[in-house]
C-alpha cells in the first residue's frame, strides 16, 4: 500500500499551518468562497502562503470563479494547485489551466456509480481528481460539510489515482487509508471544533490514527467486510 499524501484544507492561521506541517502534511488548502466559514481574502492568502514557504504545496479552493479573479489569484497568491469545487465543465478546467498555469484539481461530487463516470470526462483535462460527497440539500456550501459518500462504490475503480474527501476525521481515516487506499486524502471539518475553527487536539488525533492505519496496512477482504460493511 502506498502511503497517501494528506491535504488539510480550510486553514486560516499560522499556528494551525505549523501544527499540520509538523505532523507531515504535504499540502495545505485555503478556501476562497464567501459563504464558507473558512473563506480567506487574497491578502490573507498571500500572508499565509508566505508563511508556508516551500514546506508544502498550497492549494486554493474556488467555486465557479471567473477569469478576472483566477488571474488575480495566480499572479498574487501563486498557488501550486487550484481546486475547482463548483460546476466547472471539462472545457472550463482546460481553460483555467491555460489561464493560470497552475495544477488543476477538479472536485467531482459522488452519490452513485453513475457519478463515477464523470472521472473519465475530467481525467484527460484535470491534473488531479478529487472525489467528494455531494453537499446535503440543507447546506449552502458545496464542500466542507463533513459528510461522506459510500466508499464501497470505489471498489469498482481500477485506479487509486484520486484524492478522497468528505467526512474524513480521526474516526474514519482508518477506513479511508486501509479500505480505500487512495493517492491522497483531503480533510477539513473533521479537524474543527466548530465550523471554520481548526483544533490542534483533533489534528493530532487525525495524524495519530493515520500513522496507525498506514502501519497496519491494507485490510484483508473478510475483515474489510466485517468492519466497514
Ligand atoms: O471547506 C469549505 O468551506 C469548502 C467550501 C467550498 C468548496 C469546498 C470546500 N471544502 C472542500 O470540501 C471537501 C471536504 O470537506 P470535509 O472534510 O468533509 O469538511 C474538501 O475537499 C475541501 O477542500
Amino acid at each position: 500500500m502506498t502511503r497517501p499524501h494528506i491535504k488539510i484544507c480550510g486553514l486560516k492561521t499560522e499556528g494551525h499551518i505549523d501544527t499540520v506541517l509538523a505532523r507531515g502534511c504535504s499540502e495545505v488548502g485555503f478556501v476562497h468562497f464567501e459563504r464558507s466559514p473558512r473563506h480567506l481574502s487574497i491578502e490573507d492568502m498571500i500572508r499565509l502562503r508566505a508563511h508556508v514557504g516551500g514546506r508544502a504545496l498550497v492549494t486554493v479552493v474556488t467555486v465557479d470563479a471567473d477569469d478576472e479573479f483566477l488571474k488575480r489569484l495566480a499572479t498574487r497568491v501563486r498557488p501550486d494547485v487550484i481546486q475547482l469545487h463548483g460546476s466547472e465543465t471539462a472545457a472550463r478546467v482546460a481553460a483555467v489551466q491555460a489561464l493560470t498555469g497552475a495544477t488543476v484539481m477538479k472536485a467531482i461530487p459522488v452519490t452513485s456509480m453513475a457519478d463515477l463516470e464523470e472521472i473519465e470526462r475530467f481525467r484527460p483535462v484535470a491534473d488531479r481528481i478529487l472525489l467528494d460527497a455531494r453537499a446535503p440539500k440543507t447546506s449552502n456550501i458545496p464542500g466542507g460539510n463533513g459528510v461522506s459518500f459510500d466508499w464501497g462504490l470505489l471498489d469498482a475503480l481500477e485506479s487509486r489515482d484520486f484524492t478522497l474527501s468528505g467526512g474524513i476525521n480521526p474516526d474514519t481515516i482508518e477506513a479511508a487509508v486501509r479500505r480505500v487506499a487512495p493517492r491522497g486524502l483531503d480533510v477539513s471539518s473533521g479537524v474543527e471544533r466548530e465550523p471554520g475553527v481548526k483544533d490542534d487536539g483533533l489534528i493530532h488525533r487525525l495524524f495519530d490514527a493515520f500513522e496507525a492505519a498506514v502501519e497496519a496496512g491494507p485490510l484483508p477482504l473478510h475483515e474489510e467486510k466485517r468492519r466497514f460493511a
